[in-house]
């Protein structure tokens, strides 16, 4: 990360977020990410309706809400995983309207989803060396494209192998990912995202299926990036980890942002207990169905491709 890019500024990360405003799509001091009038429809259902939203730079945002609400279906719109019926967003006041997802990768916003079977086949590290090429399937990096990194192999091989051994995984660097605990392919996907150096790190439900032992663990990186002058935006149904590591919530249901706030302010919102905690309250719902997650991020590793 470059100088500029860790500058901290009054405005900027954690301590800009006080005093900040709780109604829903309310103005950030230092905001990253700028969306206006999203909406994506599936047939007759209307997944994601954010009439704005803007997420502080530096710190670290939770997006919650109850199945369904449209949490990951909005997380793949910003990310180019899919494409909205309307609407505008930009990071860093770029517009990021049809751009590619390893374009928004290059320009400094990553995401990690569950690991998928395709990936598992693949090494610890041809999965880091993966990550450099922004967000592409293992189709596009397999052979025929080598070269695109190849003069930068050694290059590439130092970055990961750094980042590994900051994840603790440096001892798996030649195991295949699909040996791994649920909890080490997080670390895997946090560090390969890092292989880009994105100013903004998005995570879907990090802590799902990971054991206790490494929860702990997962929650220092993710604290660490913040550190280091990244902004986090995460998914996330685990409430302990809500209230441990986020800087300001953010609550969708049926699409639309509800409310939000710090986390203590947001988990005393009516709106956020009918919402949400009414149904959910403190409910790990980490056990969720991993072949539904395996199946969702296929299925957007196949847009991903269609869309090439
Ligand atoms: N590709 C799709 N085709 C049809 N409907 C979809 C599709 N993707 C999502 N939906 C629907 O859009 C709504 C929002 O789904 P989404 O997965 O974004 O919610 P979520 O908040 O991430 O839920 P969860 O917490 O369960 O992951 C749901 O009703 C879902 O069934």
């Amino acid at each position: 990360m470059d100088a500029e890019m860790t500058e901290q500024t009054s405005t900027t990360g954690p301590a800009g977020l006080v005093g900040v405003s709780t109604e829903p799509g309310s103005k950030k001091p230092d905001p990253i990410v700028v969306a206006d009038n999203i909406t994506r429809t599936f047939g007759g259902l209307t997944a994601v309706d954010v009439d704005h939203v803007e997420i502080q730079r530096g710190a670290i945002t939770a997006l919650i809400g109850p199945n369904g609400a449209g949490k990951t279906t909005f997380f793949n719109l910003l990310t180019g995983f899919d494409q909205p019926n309307s609407g505008s967003w930009t990071l860093d006041g770029k517009s990021l309207k049809g751009v590619a997802p390893y374009k928004v990768a290059r320009l400094g916003m990553v995401r990690t989803f569950q690991l998928t079977k395709v990936l598992a086949k693949l090494t610890v590290i041809e999965n880091m060396r993966l990550g450099a090429t922004g967000q592409k399937g293992e189709r596009f990096w397999a052979a025929p494209f080598k070269f695109l990194w190849g003069k930068q192999e050694d290059e590439v091989t130092k970055k990961a192998d750094e980042l590994l051994a900051r994840f603790l995984l440096d001892k798996k660097r030649e195991d295949f990912a699909g040996s791994l605990s649920g909890g080490q392919r997080k670390l895997l996907e946090m560090a390969r995202a890092l292989m880009v150096d994105p100013e903004l790190v998005m995570l879907d439900e990090p802590m799902a299926g990971v054991n206790p032992a490494l929860k702990q663990s997962l929650l220092g990186h993710v604290k660490s990036l913040r550190d280091e002058g990244r902004t986090v935006l995460f998914v996330e149904h685990d409430m302990d980890m809500v209230r441990d590591i986020s800087d300001w919530v953010v609550v969708m249901a049926q699409g639309k942002i509800v409310a939000e706030g710090t986390p203590e302010s947001v988990m005393a919102d009516q709106r956020v207990i009918d919402a949400y905690l009414g149904a959910h309250h403190d409910t790990d719902l980490s056990e969720l169905d991993e072949e539904r997650l395996e199946a969702e991020v296929e299925a957007e590793i196949a847009q991903e491709e269609d869309a090439k």
